[in-house]
Order: structure tokens, then sequence, then C-alpha cells
């Protein structure tokens, strides 16, 4: 898929990681929707997104993605603005294992709904022209951390649903790839706040810190390094790529009897 000229939806885009997707899709030719929670935010890198990249390429939407309803009306007001959504990052997410509920509602079903949501706009089926989906997991969504337990199953639960729903949409038909970026430690917001949010065991929070020197920290701009290939490159489906500091690369699983 070329991104010159396709329109991306970006989840928690107002900063961090989603702000880097959303600055590298713009800097490949891409319309890009910002949805965020953050409207103070999201409005200030509207305006310096538009200085930098004209007035008709960014947009920016007030949408929390744990309701289903404000997911539908930002994807509609990105259709009315830019002609049709290509690409969905699920991107919004938090670290907070004292308010797991939250982070489950977050992480894990406001991916879910994102992706079922926009199924509408992309689906072959019913005059779509298919599109990508990318789900932003973590490493945590590959082995564990286990300072973690409620952000880890999360981030497990989004690269299991992004497997299985990559084949399930190959298997009907849809023309809409999934697949899942699973970063390492990053500097961003969310990262800084980890000490305050482990809850139950944050016993556990000098282990992590010793994985923390050990893996490095990646900035933002290195994490979305390999975002580009899941999207542009075709054969990509239901793939989950590891982005360290010293390494890129695809995640293998074991091979299932339904494979
Ligand atoms: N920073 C890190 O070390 C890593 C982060 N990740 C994942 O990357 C994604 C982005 O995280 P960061 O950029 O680090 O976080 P961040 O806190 O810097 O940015 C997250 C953005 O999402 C928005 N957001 C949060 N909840 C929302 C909601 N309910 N609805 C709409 N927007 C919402 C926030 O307002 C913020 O703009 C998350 O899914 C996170 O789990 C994955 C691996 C490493
Ligand atoms: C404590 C959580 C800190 C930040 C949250 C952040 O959003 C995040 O997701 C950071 C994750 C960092 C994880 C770092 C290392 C994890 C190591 C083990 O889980 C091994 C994982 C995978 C091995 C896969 C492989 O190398 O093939």
């Amino acid at each position: 898929m070329a991104l010159n000229g396709k329109t991306a939806v970006v989840t928690g885009a107002a900063m961090g990681i989603g702000r880097s997707i959303a600055e590298l899709l713009l800097q490949n030719g891409a319309k890009v929707a910002i949805l965020d929670m953050n409207e103070a935010a999201g409005q200030s890198l509207v305006e310096t997104l538009n200085k930098e990249h004209g007035p008709d390429r960014v947009l920016f939407l007030l949408c929390n993605v744990e309701s289903g309803e404000e997911i539908k009306a930002a994807f509609q007001k990105t259709v009315e603005t830019f002609g049709g959504i290509d690409i969905l990052v699920n991107n919004a997410g938090i670290f907070n294992e004292i308010m797991w509920e939250k982070t489950i509602g977050i992480n894990l079903a406001g991916c879910i709904r994102g992706a079922y949501l926009v199924i509408e706009h992309m689906n072959k089926l019913t005059g779509g022209r298919g599109g990508v989906i990318v789900n932003v997991a973590s490493i945590a969504g590959i082995g564990l951390l286990s300072c973690c337990p409620v952000y880890t199953a999360t981030k497990h639960g989004v690269v299991g649903f992004t497997r299985a729903f990559a084949a399930a949409s190959v298997a009907s038909g849809y023309g809409i790839r999934m697949n899942a970026l699973c970063p390492g430690f990053a500097q961003t917001d969310l990262f800084s706040s980890v000490q305050s949010r482990l809850g139950q065991f944050s016993n556990l929070a000098g282990a992590n810190q010793e994985l923390i020197e050990k893996l490095g920290v990646l900035t933002s701009a290195e994490v979305v390094q390999g975002f580009l290939e899941l999207v542009t490159d075709e054969t990509k489906n239901g793939q989950a790529l590891i982005v360290l500091p010293k390494e890129k690369k695809y995640a293998t699983f074991p091979v299932s009897p339904t494979d």
C-alpha cells in the first residue's frame, strides 16, 4: 500500500508514540485524523502540523476509545472530511495496575472497538476498498513483565486479537490486514508514570528498573521505524513486529492445529 493520498486514523495521537506515527504518516503523504481524549494537546498538535503540512491534511477529533459512540462519530467525521479510511492505528493506551479495569477497557477493549467499528468503512464485501489496521501492543504482549500482570495481559490480548482477526479477515474476504507493533521501553509520558502506577506488585519495581537498564529506552521516533513496513508491505498480515534499541524482529509463535 502506497501511503500518498491515503487516509489514516490514529488513536491516542496527541502525544508520544501516536504523535510520532501521525507525523510519519503525514511525511509520507497520507491525510491523518488524530483522535485523542486530551483536547488541549490535540488542538495544539494540529496547529503545529497544519503549519508544517498544510491545512487540509490533518484533523483533530476529541474521542475516548472507551466509548463506541465516540469512535463511531470520529470515523464518520473522518470519512466525511477525507472521503474514506484506509489505515487505522489503535495506539491509545495507558499503564495503570491500580485502575486495572480501566487499563483493560482502553488497551484491549479500545483496540477491539476501533477494529470492529472501522470494518464498515474498509470491508470490500460492503463497498469498501480494503485497508490495514496496526495495533500498538508491546513486547510485553510477547513475553511478560512480572511487575504488571494486567498490562501484560492486555498486550497479550492485543497480539492474540491481531493474529486471529488477520486470519478471519482473509478467510472472509474483507481485504483488511491487521498487524501488531511491539515496542520495548520508550521515553513517553506513559513510561514516566509507570513507577507510581505499579499497584499489587510494586515490590517488583527494582527488577523492572534492571530490565530498563539492560534493554535501554527507545525514542518515539525509533519506535515507529518498523511501523511503515507493517502498513505498506501487503504481505504483512497477522504479524507482530518487536522493536528494541538494538534490533527489530518479527515474533514467532508455536504452530497451532488451526493454522
Ligand atoms: N512508552 C512505552 O514504553 C511503550 C508504550 N507502548 C504502547 O504505546 C501506546 C502509546 O503509549 P505512549 O505513547 O507511551 O503513551 P502516552 O501516554 O505518551 O500517550 C498516550 C496517548 O493516548 C491518549 N489516550 C489515553 N487514553 C485514551 C483514551 N481512553 N482515549 C483516547 N486517547 C487516549 C493520551 O491522551 C495520550 O495522548 C500505548 O498503547 C502503550 O501501551 C508499548 C510499548 C512501550
Ligand atoms: C513496566 C512497564 C513499563 C512500561 C510500559 C510500556 O508501555 C511497555 O510496554 C514496555 C514494555 C517493555 C518490555 C521490556 C522487556 C520485556 C522482556 C520480556 O517480556 C521478554 C519479552 C519478549 C521476548 C521476545 C523475544 O525477544 O523474542
